[in-house]
């Protein structure tokens, strides 16, 4: 099994120096919560300021939005101490981007199985499959993982295998499932290369102090579950929940549609689950649809039980919200939008539809898919009213059980291929937001059916096939 981060020995040395530091500094505080939000900071991604040291480069290959977020806050620590910063999502770089720059930082995730995220592919397709000199470059790659996935940081060990090839001086860290203990790790990398590039370039110059726990904390919001409400009695699947959570004493955070909420359990603090909002925050709630899983072994799910049994109406819970940049409409909102999904998928993809309708947009086609139309029809009335009202454009119901011929999204997709295509040619961007096997795969493979590897691979990176599939 791979450790959870891994060094080579000289670098070791240095980073066990800071890592003492750091426990010092943990003792003495936990997080600091006392600088901008993450989303205001986002917006200060501006050329960096003064300095004539050479810029370092962070790039960042994210699905869900987590190493862009930690590929942001390095970069904000960095200019912090006036340091030249190129901050860039991997698909923007280039050879002649690499050659300019003598040391880069990466941040990337593996998504799929073992893959890159979606904008990375042409990064992975144009720059890894190429021999770039990179002899004398420095690198320090964070790959984000999960462990109980087979390929476990495949895209980040890819990378740094790559850097390598191309002679580049690279190390890396893996992470865990954010797990903190490798994230302090990075946090103390990056602090031992800020060290370096201020000897380098300021020789007499001071630059301004910065505080050796710079990694933003997420912030986190307490709210109350309001109502929980069982949206397929009699369904032979798994029970789905929607829960409506209401904050007490303070406004609700901000996010946006297609954005997730993070859970930590109080038994399982290192752990983080991710659940996709199906509301806005102009409906003044924060909606999500849980399902109440079983494990292979048969043992129950332990976050959507709680959520779904355990905690009380009335009960509070600390839940963050998470920017999922790859998932939101961004360039996206006034295109019509086919959004495609299953079971409790339907969350992201109603976050999409409550935003567009509150924009008085209502060019959407759903096609979604359950089991049985009498028991797994989730939130049917609210579809139907939305159609009958025109706030969408198109539904179509796919149900793979019942007295009728199996049916799948996938399956309707194909069937509706001219209309697929006439949407596509008209500026259409795609969602999808459901199951990977299955859902995910199949929907994927009748996309490349229709529009082609080519077109499906240009839609991608235009940033109009976006998925959320888990
Ligand atoms: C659908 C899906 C597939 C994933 N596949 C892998 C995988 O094959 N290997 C791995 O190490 N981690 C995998 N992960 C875990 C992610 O890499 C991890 O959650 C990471 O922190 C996400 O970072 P991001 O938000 O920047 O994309 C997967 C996560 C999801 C949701």
């Amino acid at each position: 099994m791979m450790p959870d981060w891994i060094l080579s020995p000289a670098r070791l040395a240095g980073v066990g120096g800071l890592l003492v530091a750091y426990a010092a500094l943990c003792a003495r505080v936990a997080w600091t919560v006392r600088r901008q939000r993450l989303d205001v900071l986002r917006d200060n991604d501006a050329p960096a300021a003064a300095g004539d040291s050479p810029a370092v480069l962070v790039a960042y290959a994210s699905q869900t939005g987590q190493a862009e977020s930690l590929a942001h806050e390095a970069t904000r620590m960095l200019r912090e101490s006036d340091l030249r910063v190129t901050l860039l999502p991997v698909d923007a770089v280039t050879a002649n981007t690499l050659g300019a720059h003598p040391r880069s930082l990466w941040l990337v995730s593996t998504t799929g199985e073992g893959d890159a995220p979606d904008h990375a592919l042409g990064f992975v397709q144009n720059v890894l499959t190429e021999r770039v000199d990179l002899t004398g470059h420095e690198a320090l790659v964070l790959a984000l993982g999960d462990r109980e996935y087979r390929h476990y940081c495949a895209f980040g060990e890819r990378l740094q295998q790559w850097l390598t090839a191309q002679g580049a001086k690279s190390e890396w860290i893996c992470v865990d499932n954010m797990s903190c203990s490798a994230l302090r790790l990075w946090q103390s990398g990056v602090s031992a290369l800020r060290q370096e590039l201020l000897c380098d370039a300021q020789e007499s110059r001071p630059g301004p102090p910065v505080e050796e726990e710079w990694l933003l904390p997420p912030e986190a919001t307490i709210f109350r579950l309001a109502r929980r409400t069982l949206l397929n009695a009699g369904s032979q699947g798994g029970a789905l929940y929607q829960l409506d959570f209401v904050v007490n004493d303070s406004d609700l955070p901000h996010w946006q549609s297609g954005d997730l909420a993070s859970l930590c359990l109080p038994a399982d603090p290192e752990h983080a689950r991710d659940y996709s909002i199906a509301s806005i925050p102009a409906d003044g709630e924060l909606q999500l649809l849980v399902r109440q899983s079983t494990r292979a072994d048969g043992s129950p799910g332990v976050a959507s039980n709680w959520l779904c049994t355990g905690m009380n109406v009335g009960d509070s819970v600390a839940l963050t919200i998470r920017q999922h940049s790859s998932f939101r409409l961004g360039d996206n909102a006034n295109r019509p939008l086919i959004l495609i999904g299953n079971g409790s998928g339907l969350a992201g993809l109603l976050s999409h539809m409550r935003a567009r309708i509150a924009g008085g947009q209502g060019e959407q086609w759903l096609l979604f898919g359950e089991r049985y139309p009498a028991h797994d029809a989730i939130l049917g009335e609210q579809l139907r009213q939305w159609m009958q009202r025109g706030r969408l454009a198109r539904l179509d119901l796919a149900w793979s059980r019942g007295s009728g011929e199996r049916t799948y999204v996938q399956d309707v997709l194909l069937q509706q291929a001219d209309v697929l295509k006439t949407w596509v040619e008209r500026g259409a961007a795609i969602y999808v937001c459901g199951s990977r096997q299955g859902m995910g795969q199949g929907v994927h493979h009748v996309l490349t059916q229709i529009l082609g590897d080519e077109g499906l691979r240009v839609l991608s990176q235009s940033g109009r096939y976006r998925r959320d599939v888990y």
